[in-house]
């Protein structure tokens, strides 16, 4: 139970009509979830216009309405305020609710188009073994402490993130790592959440159906760097050339990592194979089990964290050396014919071109490289020729098949797919729709010493056909074909 009033606190409102000072019971901004004495907040949506269930709301008892317009019939006994943005005043209010539970724990968070459920769940395993009860908002899964929840985004809505923060407050969690999407950042679901730090990894073609441009999702990227108070830290990669750009109008202290630009935190790889990469940051020699030019960055901005976040070298260095690769993330094992599988998530060109170089550098010329990858429906149509050319040019095979193809016909996606490989490589490809039947291909088609990369969905453990999730596992099924198929 909250007053109004108070919840209100810092939302600059616009207009009210009836009392603040009630008590109520919740805030939602789904009518459909809303119960007697809640707050319901009307947002503008991309699908529909939440102040079209205004009436359903109070009808389902709401007593208080946050809109950006207030309806001509007012009810009485309701209370009316009009806030200039919805989304950014449910997360004010959301942040007062919850007790501003970020105030509480030092709150990181990692943003850029790749590597940020891989530097977040790595920081997770780093500061447990560093004795710390520790929090995740990832992609993947939320922790609190070492109590497990399933994600629904990579970056949940405010309501649902101050609501997690709380339960970590509540289990004396002292650092919490959270991945901050573009789509995040643009909806307010991180507004008024205090950082301790914010890293930024890289950035490339994503998402650029849902933001107009490539330059205004860099400015949505920045905006949150922007917004970082002047305690915190900004760590950005500067081998990306946006890395500076981030950094530009931040009052937040400014550090900044690369492998080829001069920067705070300076790595050199000594050691780069499937046993891991060996780095030489500043002047410490630096061992992962990780694997990948993209990792050796993923690692240089953990260690980085580490120590601005106060934890010694040696510490960093030896819980570096423990630490696991993210489900899904270059994940792999060698069959007992020998084939290799790896299980990657890249659904970006970039992503892509990094996993396919990185293997390419490691396997020797008689070794051929089975790909088998797919683009998501509903998504950023203008990835897909490029991830098609990327993944042609770079594998020795390649099936493409399904991703999940949501509400679009998933023969159209892989023809735009198609659209992208160059005439001297029509040879390498073939198309299989069905996801299974394209993974038993590849496993039909490897020899021994041959790697097989099945990309774009990784930890992922449903595909989506239609609006119906039904079972789906590319380790699984790839571990299940190996053994069956055994020669
Ligand atoms: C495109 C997008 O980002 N959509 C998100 C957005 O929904 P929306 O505002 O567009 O919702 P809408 O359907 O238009 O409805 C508008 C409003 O009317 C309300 N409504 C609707 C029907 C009704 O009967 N009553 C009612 O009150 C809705 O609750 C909503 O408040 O706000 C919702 C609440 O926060 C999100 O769940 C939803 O995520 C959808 C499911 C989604 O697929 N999002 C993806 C694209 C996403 O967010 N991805 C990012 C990045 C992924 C990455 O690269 O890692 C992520 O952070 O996960
Ligand atoms: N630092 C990096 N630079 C480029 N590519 C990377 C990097 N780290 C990981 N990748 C590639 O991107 C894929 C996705 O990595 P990860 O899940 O960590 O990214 P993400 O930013 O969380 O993605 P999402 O936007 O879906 O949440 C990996 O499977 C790998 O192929
Ligand atoms: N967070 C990304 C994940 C894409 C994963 C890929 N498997 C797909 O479904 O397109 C998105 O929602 O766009
Ligand atoms: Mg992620």
């Amino acid at each position: 139970m909250s007053r109004l009033k108070d919840i209100l606190y810092k939302v600059s409102l616009e207009a009210v009509i009836g009392d603040t000072n009630v008590t109520i019971k919740d805030i939602h901004f789904d009518s459909r979830k809303v119960e007697l004495n809640d707050v319901f907040v009307a947002i503008r949506g991309t699908q529909s216009d939440g102040h079209d269930f205004i009436q359903k709301a109070v009808e389902n008892g709401a007593l208080v309405v946050i809109c950006e317009e207030i309806p001509e019939k007012t009810i009485n006994g309701v209370t009316y305020v009009r806030v200039k943005n919805s989304q950014e005043a449910l997360a004010i209010m959301a942040d007062n609710f919850y007790g501003n539970p970020s105030k509480n724990l030092k709150l990181v968070g990692v943003t850029g188009t790749n590597g940020k459920t891989t530097v977040a769940s790595l920081l997770y395993q780093l500061f447990t073994k560093a004795g710390f009860k520790v929090g995740l908002l990832s992609t993947v899964q939320v922790l609190v402490a070492d109590e497990k929840f399933p994600a629904t985004h990579t970056t949940p809505d405010s309501l649902t993130i101050n609501r997690y923060l709380k339960m970590m407050n509540d289990a004396g969690v002292e650092y919490c790592f959270m991945e901050v999407s573009s789509h995040g950042i643009a909806q307010h679901r991180t507004t008024g959440l205090v950082f301790a730090g914010g890293i930024f990894t890289n950035l490339s073609h994503e998402h650029l159906d849902y933001h107009n441009s490539f330059a205004e999702y860099r400015d949505v990227k920045k905006a949150f760097f922007d917004h970082l108070p002047a305690s915190a830290f900004a760590l950005t990669n500067v081998d990306d050339k946006n890395g500076r750009v981030m950094l530009q109008n931040t009052k937040a202290k400014k550090y900044t990592y690369a492998l080829k630009s001069v920067a705070d935190y300076k790595a050199q790889i000594l050691e780069n194979d499937f046993g891991g990469l060996l780095l030489k940051v500043n002047d410490q020699e630096v061992w992962t089990k990780l694997i990948g030019t993209f990792n050796a960055y993923n690692i240089l901005a953990i260690y980085a964290a580490s120590e601005l976040l106060g934890l010694t070298t040696i510490e960093s260095l030896k819980y570096i050396s423990e630490l696991t690769a993210v489900s899904g993330r270059f994940q792999y094992f060698i069959s007992e014919d020998k084939i290799t599988a790896i299980v990657d998530y890249a659904h970006t060109p970039d992503a892509l071109q990094n996993v396919l170089d990185t293997i390419n550098s490691i396997r020797t010329k008689n070794e051929e490289l089975i790909t088998v990858v797919g683009c998501g429906g509903d998504r950023d149509r203008t990835k897909r020729p490029k991830m098609g050319h990327i993944a042609s040019a770079l594998s020795t095979k390649v099936v493409f098949t399904s991703d999940n193809p949501r509400t679009e016909d998933p023969d159209k996606i892989i023809e735009e797919v198609e659209a992208g490989v160059e005439p001297q490589n029509y040879k390498k490809i073939m198309s299989i729709t069905n996801r299974r039947q394209a993974i038993k291909t590849a496993c039909q088609l490897a020899k021994k010493n041959d790697i097989i990369l099945i990309a774009g969905k990784g930890h992922e453990t449903y595909q989506e056909i239609n609006g119906v999730r039904k079972d789906f596992d590319d380790l699984k099924i790839v571990t299940e074909y190996l053994k069956e198929l055994k020669k």
